[in-house]
C-alpha cells in the first residue's frame, strides 16, 4: 500500500497536497512525490523519505498550478532506495500523462515483454507503476481521433487497461491541458474515495484520495468510493463524469486494510476502520475464552499503536484490566513498512520500551493487530520477559499469516513468515511466548464485514485464495526469487 491524493481545485493545491500526503504517511515511508498541472505544464517534485523530510521551500515554491496529485510509497515492487523509481512518474505522449499508484501489479513479466516488443515502449525502471503508465499512454494513444481528447476517449483507454494488467491498482493520472483520471481495479483491492466542495461563487472542487480522512481534514464532502472497476475524470472546468470500465467488477477490498494499513479514523468502502477493529478485539475475546480460563491473565496489554482499539475490546469482553506497558516512541515510524528486516528489527527495540511496574510478577495478556515476520512479537516477549512478566500469552486480531500478499503488501516470501509451515504452538515456542492464540479466519471476515453487504474480502495472506485467479504456485515462486523482503 502506498498512499495517494489528487485535487482538481479552483486556486493552488501544492500546499492541500503537502498536507494530505502528511495524513497518508502511515501509508508509506520510502519516497514521496507531488505534481501540478499549471496549463499544459506540469511541475514535479520527489525525493527519498517522509514528506516532512522530502520537500523543501524551493520544491513548494515551483509547485505551481490548481490541479496536482500525490504519493507516499511503500514499495512492493522494484527498488525502494532509488529515487528514480518513486512516483509520480511522467510520459510526454499521448498529451503528457502523469501517474501515480496505490497497489502491485501480478503480471508485470508479460508486461515488460508486451510493452516492448508489441508497443515498442521503453520502461526504465523495474516499477510495476511505471508498466501501468505506459500500457494507461499506449491505450489512451490508440483511442485518439482528432487533436481533442474527450472523456469518452479516457474510458475506453481504461476499459483497455483493465483487459491488459492484473493485480490490484487504485490510480490517479494528470492529462496536461484536460484534467485527471482516477480509476480502481475490477475488485477494488485497494481503496479509492472521491470528495468535493463548493466555493463561496459556487465552483465545485474535487478530491480523490487513498483515506477518508483526507477528504474530512480539506473540508471535502464525501461523495462516495470510486466503485471496483470504475474511472472518474474531472475536467479543467470542474465538470465530473464517470464510467463502469470493466466487464465484471466485483468489490473484494483488501482485508489488511482494516487490520492494519489503514488509519482507524478513515472509513473505506463505507466500514469504518476504527469499528471494525473494535469488533475484531470483541471477537478474539471470545476465542481467547475457549482457549484459557480468564482467571490466569492479570492485565490485557496494547502493542502501540495499531492494536489499541483490538486490546481495548479484549480488556473489556474479559472484565480484566487493560494497562498500557509498552511506551512507543513518538519519533520512529512504522516499523513493518521499513524496507529490510535490520532495520525493521533494530527500529522495534528504538520504538518500544517496557515499564517495569507493569510487568513485575504478573501473567500478561498481550494483543497485536497481526503478526507477520514475528519481528516486532518475538522482541515484544523478550521485552516482557526482561521486565519480570510472570507469563506472556500473545495474542493476534488477525489470523496467522501463512501466505505471501502479492496486492500492495510486501511480504512476497512464504519463509519469512513466522507462522509458515508451524503449527500454533510451535509459533509460540518461535516467539518465546508461553501461549499463543490467534483470531479464526471467518471471525476476521465477519468483524470487518458486518452491517454492511460486502460478500468477499481478500484474505488471501491468511488463505491462501487470491482474487485474482492468475496467482499461480509458478508465480507466488518466481515472486519468492526475485522481489524484495
Ligand atoms: O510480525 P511483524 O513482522 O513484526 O509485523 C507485525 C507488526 O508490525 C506492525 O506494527 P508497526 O510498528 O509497523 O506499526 P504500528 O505502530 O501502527 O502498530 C503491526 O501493527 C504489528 O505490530
Ligand atoms: N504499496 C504500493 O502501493 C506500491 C506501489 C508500487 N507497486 C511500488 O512499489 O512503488
Ligand atoms: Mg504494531
Amino acid at each position: 500500500m502506498c498512499g495517494i491524493v489528487g485535487i482538481v481545485s479552483t486556486e493552488p493545491v501544492n500546499q492541500q497536497i503537502y498536507n494530505s500526503l502528511l495524513l497518508l504517511q502511515h501509508r508509506g515511508q520510502d519516497s514521496t512525490g507531488i505534481a501540478t498541472a499549471d496549463g499544459p505544464i506540469f511541475h514535479m517534485a520527489k525525493a527519498r523519505g517522509q514528506v516532512r523530510e522530502a520537500f523543501r521551500t524551493r520544491d513548494m515554491r515551483s509547485l505551481i498550478g490548481n490541479m496536482g496529485l500525490g504519493h507516499v510509497r511503500y514499495t512492493t515492487k522494484g527498488a525502494a532506495e532509488r529515487e528514480e523509481e518513486a512516483q509520480p512518474f511522467y510520459v510526454n505522449a499521448p498529451y503528457g500523462i502523469i501517474l501515480v499508484h496505490n497497489g502491485n501489479l501480478t503480471n508485470t513479466r508479460e508486461l515488460s515483454s508486451d510493452l516492448f516488443s508489441i508497443d515498442r515502449r521503453h520502461v526504465n525502471s523495474t516499477s510495476d507503476t511505471e508498466m501501468l503508465l505506459n500500457v494507461l499512454a499506449t491505450e489512451l494513444q490508440g483511442q485518439i481521433k482528432g487533436l481533442d481528447l474527450d472523456p469518452d476517449q479516457v474510458f475506453q483507454a481504461v476499459e483497455q487497461v483493465h483487459e491488459r494488467v492484473e493485480g490490484s491498482y487504485a490510480v490517479i493520472a494528470l492529462i496536461a491541458g484536460y484534467g485527471l483520471l482516477a480509476f480502481r481495479d475490477p475488485f477494488g483491492i485497494r481503496p479509492l474515495i472521491l470528495g468535493k466542495r463548493l466555493t463561496e461563487a459556487g465552483k465545485s472542487e474535487w478530491i480523490v484520495a487513498s483515506e477518508s480522512l483526507v477528504l474530512e481534514n480539506g473540508d471535502y464532502e464525501i461523495v462516495r468510493d470510486v466503485e471496483p472497476g470504475e474511472a472518474i475524470f474531472i475536467g479543467l472546468d470542474g465538470e465530473m463524469t464517470s464510467r463502469q470500465c470493466a466487464k465484471n467488477p466485483r468489490l473484494v477490498p483488501c482485508s489488511f486494510e482494516y487490520v492494519y494499513l489503514a488509519r482507524p479514523d478513515s472509513v473505506m468502502n463505507g466500514i469504518s476502520v476504527y469499528e471494525a477493529r473494535l469488533r475484531m478485539g470483541n471477537r478474539l475475546a471470545t476465542t481467547i475464552e475457549t482457549h484459557m480460563d480468564k482467571g490466569d491473565i492479570d492485565v490485557v496489554m496494547p502493542i502501540p499503536d495499531s492494536s489499541r482499539p483490538a486490546a481495548m475490546q479484549v480488556a473489556q469482553k474479559l472484565g480484566i484490566e487493560y494497562r498500557e506497558g509498552f511506551y512507543k516512541n513518538r519519533y520512529v515510524g512504522r516499523t513493518f513498512i521499513m524496507p529490510g528486516q535490520a532495520e525493521r528489527k533494530r527500529s522495534v527495540r528504538q520504538k518500544l520500551n517496557a515499564m517495569g511496574t507493569e510487568f513485575k510478577g504478573k501473567n500478561i495478556l498481550i494483543v497485536d493487530d497481526s503478526i507477520v515476520r514475528g519481528t516486532t512479537s518475538k522482541e515484544i516477549v523478550e521485552m516482557a520477559r526482561a521486565a519480570g512478566a510472570n507469563k506472556v500469552t500473545f495474542t493476534s486480531a488477525a489470523p496467522p499469516v501463512r501466505f505471501p500478499h502479492v496486492y500492495g503488501i510486501n511480504m512476497p516470501s512464504r519463509r519469512e513468515l513466522v507462522a509458515f509451515g508451524r503449527k500454533i504452538p510451535e509459533i509460540a515456542s518461535e516467539l518465546g511466548a508461553d501461549h499463543m492464540i490467534y483470531q479464526e479466519v471467518a471471525d476476521l471476515q465477519a468483524a470487518i464485514t458486518e452491517g454492511t453487504s460486502i460478500e468477499q474480502l481478500d484474505m488471501s495472506c491468511f488463505t491462501g485464495d487470491y482474487v485474482t485467479g492468475t496467482v499461480t504456485e509458478e508465480y507466488l515462486e518466481w515472486v519468492e526469487k526475485t522481489q524484495l523482503s
